[in-house]
């Protein structure tokens, strides 16, 4: 009675680690909720492969009735990842009365509100505190510490493996692949890296964030969406000459009725806290109306860290076990879909870093000047080197344009065949 038994689905990078942890912490943990944890089985895709310290009294199987059909089985841990079929085994696990914790930011960004009824008409607790910056509790934080604020921006670095990909680059000189490869053995990667490399790991996370901040869900296909992958040596150093690091930031603002986010590489000023973040880290920075500006950071990825915050999850479920209080949402914030409008392009405005090849002749800066003068805006900063005897390079950081102003300049750009924009980043300002 003492005992709450726990099923596992997924023993990789983050399984591993809360396996070990409720074996090491279960004492603590039961001075705390009154409650013994143990993982009672574990669900794996392949049980033939090697594996170290799974005890002997614990089941492995790859069929997940076993823990369906198990009664002694309370709480379920999703730590496999993916949409499917992830979607269908937590679906099952709350029809069949399994409070369920996850890691898996893709399946709450994009089933999470789905999921969350299926929870609630089965009285249990759906909770996924790991899904968003790893080791960094923010999601309970926004829940119970911004109750009462009224949040107007979050923003942040929210993908370990990006960022320890750029610090890599930028501190080692190390080519982008070699990081990369780097990440994956340190298992901070998703097991398939395109979706950190292209934004997408971190959009999800926005979602996440914008629903627990705001009360409202933002479409993946609303944002956009730019990863690290085309991010050159070259742009590093630029940034660099001119005072700033790149970040692959995730911006999300409330704007008049609205609420825009979006995720892509921004130049942070050196001395901006966000650029002090190094390696796996990740930091959250949330500014409400009454508190100012908050900063959160900790380890965005890596086992330990991530199943801190999955026990963390547990905990809870094992407190509202025993309290006889499962059943309620994670997050109850629910804005009225009136109060979230679409974002005129025309309202989001940032300083824009712009890197340009064109060719080494008269008239070509001309060229360029005119399209961005056309456009309204102007630069603050410029810098032409010569790449080789027939194109040079031209990087500039413009004063505060809007998405539209910097549209216009793409388009236009486009038609010029003797100038070519390789980046257009957006710049943080202090
Ligand atoms: N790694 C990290 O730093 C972080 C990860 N997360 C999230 O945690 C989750 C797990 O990540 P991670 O541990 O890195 O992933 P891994 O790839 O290391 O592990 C995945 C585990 O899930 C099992 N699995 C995969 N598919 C199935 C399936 N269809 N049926 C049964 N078991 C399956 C695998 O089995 P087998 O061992 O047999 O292959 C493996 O044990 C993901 O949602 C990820 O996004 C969140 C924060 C940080
Ligand atoms: N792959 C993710 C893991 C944590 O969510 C990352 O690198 O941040
Ligand atoms: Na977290």
């Amino acid at each position: 009675m003492n005992e709450i038994k726990i099923g596992l689905i997924g023993l990789g990078t983050v399984g591993s680690s809360v396996l070990k942890m409720i074996i090491e912490n279960s004492d603590k943990v039961q001075t705390i909720t009154g409650r013994r944890l143990s993982v009672k089985t574990i669900v794996v895709r392949n049980v033939a492969k090697h594996r170290r310290q799974v005890p002997k009294d614990v089941t492995l199987t790859t069929d997940l009735n076993a823990i369906i059909n198990d009664p002694e089985i309370k709480i379920a841990v999703e730590v496999m990842g993916g949409i499917h079929p992830a979607k269908e085994f937590v679906t099952a696990l709350l029809n069949a009365k399994k409070h369920v914790v996850t890691a898996n930011k893709d399946l709450i960004a994009s089933a999470g509100e789905e999921l969350a009824a299926t929870a609630k008409q089965n009285h249990c607790d759906l909770m996924y505190e790991a899904s968003v910056a790893g080791g960094i509790p923010i999601l309970r934080t926004i829940v119970n510490s911004f109750a009462a604020d009224y949040i107007t921006e979050v923003k942040g670095i929210v993908n370990g493996t990006c960022n320890f990909i750029l610090t890599q680059m930028q501190q080692q000189h190390w080519s982008y692949d070699q990081a990369l490869m780097k990440a994956q053995e340190l298992g901070f990667a998703e097991s398939d890296p395109t979706n950190d490399v292209e934004g997408i790991d971190s959009a999800y996370k926005m979602v996440i964030l914008s629903q627990f901040s705001y009360g409202a869900h933002i479409k993946l296909s609303n944002m956009s969406v730019e990863g690290i992958s085309t991010i050159q040596q070259d742009d590093i150093q630029r940034a660099a000459e001119f005072g700033y690091t790149i970040k692959l930031l995730g911006i999300s603002r409330r704007i008049d009725n609205g609420v825009f986010a979006e995720v892509g590489p921004v130049l942070v000023p050196q001395d901006h806290p966000l650029a002090t973040i190094h390696n796996e880290n990740n930091a959250v920075m949330v500014t409400g109306e009454a508190v100012g500006e908050t900063l959160f950071y900790g380890p965005g990825a890596g086992g330990l860290p991530t199943a801190n915050s999955v026990l963390s999850d547990i905990v809870s479920v094992t407190k509202n076990i025993v309290l006889g209080t499962t059943g309620h949402f994670f997050n109850n914030y629910q804005s009225s879909p009136s109060e979230i409008g679409n974002i005129d392009p025309k309202d989001v405005k940032y300083a824009y870093y712009l890197s340009l090849k064109m060719l080494d002749a008269p008239g070509q800066m001309l060229k360029f000047t005119q399209i961005v003068t056309q456009s309204g805006a102007s630069f603050s900063q410029i810098v032409q080197t010569k790449t080789d005897h027939q194109t040079a390079r031209v990087t500039v950081i413009t004063h505060k344009i809007s998405k539209s102003q910097l549209s216009d300049i793409k388009r236009a750009l486009r038609k010029v065949n003797t100038i070519a924009l390789l980046a257009a980043y957006k710049v943080l300002q202090q």
